[in-house]
């Protein structure tokens, strides 16, 4: 009988206890016994409530107090020197994610192209591996106590080493291969003896482009594996399977699970090729996207799998893990009927998958009331006034001068001349500490608990503030701190026509931290501006240069919920012109510098190198209209984070913006590499300070970094900025950090102008 399963569930709980939990211990408010029982209570919930939802195939080990993937490396035991002297093992997992006053947090980085970040694992030569926490036969053991015989999730072998680094020139972690698979071995083999008749094993790199090596470290992966190991539904998701699939399939696996959400095509093919003893399991239901699913389309599609490979060896699951989806459309209140009724969060989508596997066991019939309400939902979508705006389509086709008015030497001179900054100038890159009482008075106002003009009156409190501590510590480009926003995506969001967004749609950006993306339903315009308010506010209290801060196109379309109904270029277009209305809005209420944020642009690009091209093409040239509207002597600045550049560098220049901060401290400059190989022409200001983790750097610290990047960059061309805005952290460290920024910047200058700096 064809089952359904679920991939992964979202931790948070469904009123962010995860969150709460993580933050009140780290804050030493409450005890490690607490948070263990929160995480307890919070996977039962979830076991029961997929159960529920007639999921048939629940996973377990899914849960995590900050990351999977950390999860595995501390499975592995693959715990860097520098911690290994922390004794209690919960100490021990959260330093390495969050760093300590010693040691240096470890790397973190996007996972594949979501808005997850995963801490890198680090790998060297000769590197010794054993099983070292109980973490999956724990929670294994706990569901079956609740009367869940659960299929536990495992990262696998070569995806773990493949998203490692090196902490060795030239050293290639697969190498490790054969130390780290006898882990894997006594880990399944025991989930064996514990009773486990499946586990899920998530080769996400299956997906990508990969190297022979990775291909045959996956042959030797399997083979080694399976003869010990429950049956193992080897688990691929995010794109297709094209160069790989011969690959996948003759794997030593029971069970290969396929994503047909993002790529419906590779059914058929992959059909001919299944070897007639393999379960298959069919991602039919969007983990990454909240829309509510077209369930006779997806029926169809499982019909046609149905046909080929028989009742029994079936199973319709997500997409991939619903990690990447918000909890529960129940909490959403105050959307309206309509819109709600095209939405479907985790909870829902477990439902979605119920019904489905009762449509392919016993007809639509079986799920008739599942299958009409998605049917209306989607006619209503198709149907509704509110998705198109015929005077935005008609924009997004009037063409655009993407060029700025000068190239940039002749642009530099201009904003030279204009702002008379120091050598090594330095700044921030936008936000500042989101203080418990900045959120307390956004949570009143939002309430109507407070009126706006009080709220409003706050945040200038907030802002002035702000500006004066820069002075104080004499920080040359200011910015107004981003008090007034929730989240740097949202707050246009908000603004902005076409979006709605929820009270608590909720999904993991990485450890507590976690984003609230909107929902970008229909046809996007401005229909007035959206930040000028607050930069010329922030601009008249000071005589410095105030940058003004916004966030980039491509970023907002990544970190927003996004319709399916057009292509994401076209959506994107539409978002651009927005921005540069405001950018032009910007310029012309007096604010000369204009940062555009576009973290999320490496992030956005596809996993496979032939779709690259495309989505550069047109990703570039959305922030080339955000920009190019403005003056030579206006300085268009741009930033971006956690990610790697390698891969982008000429799209990045392209961008063509006159300065672009970069997050490189964490990687110790390694990051900046792209840029020195690439010889990156504009003005860069790498990263010194590592803000996600609480650690304080010195100036000898920033120094070395800084004498780093001047190695390859000319002294001219280098800004002096922190990795990131300064939300998460808190103001007696954001004073202390920068205080040594600036200074470090002074020391600089002084070699400089004494000509020893290279
Ligand atoms: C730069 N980053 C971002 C990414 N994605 C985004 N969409 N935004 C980003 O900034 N991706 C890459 C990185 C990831 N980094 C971060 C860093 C920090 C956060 C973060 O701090 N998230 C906050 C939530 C932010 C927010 O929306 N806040 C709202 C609501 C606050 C709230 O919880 N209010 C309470 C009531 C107030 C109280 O009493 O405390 C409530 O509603 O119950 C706001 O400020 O209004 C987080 O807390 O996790 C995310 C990604
Ligand atoms: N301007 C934003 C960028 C974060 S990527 C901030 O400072 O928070
Ligand atoms: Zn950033």
């Amino acid at each position: 009988m064809t089952k359904s399963a679920n991939l992964g569930f979202p931790r948070i709980g469904a009123h962010r206890e995860l969150k709460k939990a993580l933050e009140a211990y780290w804050k030493g408010e409450t005890t490690a016994a607490a948070l263990l029982a929160t995480g307890t209570e919070l996977r039962a919930r979830h076991w029961q409530l997929q159960q529920q939802a007639g999921i048939d195939i629940i996973p377990s080990n899914d849960f995590s107090f900050y990351d999977h993937v950390l999860d595995t490396t501390a499975m592995l035991g693959a715990i860097p020197p520098r911690f290994a002297g922390i004794e209690d093992p919960l100490a021990r997992y959260f330093a390495m994610a969050r760093g300590t006053a010693d040691a240096p947090a470890m790397e973190m980085t996007k996972w594949f192209d979501t808005n997850y970040h995963y801490i890198v694992p680090e790998l060297h030569e000769g590197q010794n591996f054993r099983l070292s926490t109980s973490k999956v036969l724990d929670e294994y053991r706990e569901a079956k106590a609740l009367g869940i015989d659960t299929r536990p999730v495992l990262v696998g072998p070569v995806t773990w080493l493949s998203l490692g680094k090196a902490k060795q020139d030239g050293f290639d972690p697969l190498t490790l291969l054969d130390a780290v698979l006898p882990v894997y071995a006594e880990l399944l083999a025991a989930l064996k003896a514990e009773g486990a008749g499946w586990v899920q094993i998530d080769e996400p790199i299956l997906a990508l482009d990969l190297t022979e090596a990775q291909r045959a470290a996956l042959r030797q992966a399997y083979h080694a594996l399976h003869a010990s190991a429950p049956s193992i539904m080897l688990t691929t998701y995010f794109g297709a399977l094209l160069d790989n699939t011969a690959l996948a399939v003759d794997l030593p696996v029971a069970g290969l699970h396929v994503d047909l959400v993002r790529a419906p095509e590779q059914l058929v093919p992959l059909l001919k090729v299944l070897p007639a003893d393999k379960v298959l399991s069919i991602g039919l239901i969007d983990g990454r996207n909240i829309w509510r699913a077209d369930l006779d389309r997806q029926l169809a599609l499982a019909t046609r799998a149905w046909d080929s490979v028989g009742p029994d060896r079936l199973v319709i699951a997500p997409s991939c893990s619903l990690l990447h989806s918000p909890v529960d459309l129940d909490g959403e209140t105050e959307l309206d009927d309509e819109l709600r009724s095209w939405l479907a969060f985790a909870r829902q989508k477990l439902s979605e998958i119920a019904a489905l596997t009762l449509g392919i066991q016993r007809g639509r019939g079986a799920a008739r009331d599942a299958f009409d309400a998605s049917a209306a939902a989607i006619r209503s979508h198709r149907q509704s006034p509110r998705i198109h705006q015929p005077e935005v389509k008609a924009r997004t086709r009037t063409s655009i001068d993407l060029n700025r008015g000068n190239a940039f030497p002749t642009r530099r001179t201009a904003q030279r001349q204009r702002f008379n900054l120091p050598a090594f100038p330095t700044t921030t890159i936008g936000s500042f500490p989101q203080t418990a009482a900045i959120r307390e008075q956004r949570a009143a106002f939002k309430k109507a608990r407070i009126a706006e003009a009080d709220y409003e009156t706050f945040l200038e409190a907030e802002t002035e503030k702000a500006i004066r501590i820069q002075e104080r510590i004499g920080l040359d480009v200011l910015v107004h701190g981003e008090f007034e926003r929730n989240d740097m995506v949202e707050y246009f969001g908000e603004q902005l026509d076409g979006f709605a967004f929820t009270r608590n749609g909720w999904v993991q950006s990485y450890g507590s931290r976690f984003v609230k993306p909107p929902v970008i339903y229909g046809d996007v315009s401005r229909p007035a501006p959206m930040t000028v308010r607050w930069s010329a506010y922030a601009a008249s209290l000071t005589d410095r240069p105030m940058k003004g801060m916004l966030t980039g196109p491509v970023t907002i379309l990544q970190w927003s919920f996004v319709r399916v109904d057009q292509p994401r270029a076209e959506t994107c277009r539409q978002i651009a012109l927005a921005i540069r209305d405001e950018v032009l809005d910007l310029e012309a209420a007096g604010i000369g510098m204009i940062q555009i944020d576009e973290p999320a642009l490496r992030e956005g690009l596809p996993l496979r190198r032939r779709d690259w091209e495309a989505y550069l093409r047109w990703a570039v040239d959305c922030f080339r209209i955000t920009a190019s509207g403005v003056a030579d002597q206006t300085q268009i600045h741009t930033h971006m984070c956690y990610a790697e550049f390698n891969d982008i560098m000429p799209a990045i220049a392209e961008m063509d913006a006159d300065v672009i901060s970069i997050e490189t401290s964490r990687s110790d400059m390694e990051l900046l590499r792209a840029f020195l190989d690439f010889r990156y022409p504009n003005e860069i200001g790498p990263g010194v300070w590592d803000i996600h983790s609480p650690r304080v750097p010195g100036q000898d610290e920033m120094e070395l970094l800084l004498r780093k990047a001047a190695e390859g960059i000319a002294a001219d061309q280098l800004w002096v900025n922190p990795d990131c805005g300064l939300k998460t952290r808190g103001w007696p460290e954001v004073e202390s950090a920068l205080t040594n920024l600036v200074a470090t910047a002074r020391s600089l200058r002084g070699e400089k102008s004494g000509q020893n700096l290279q």
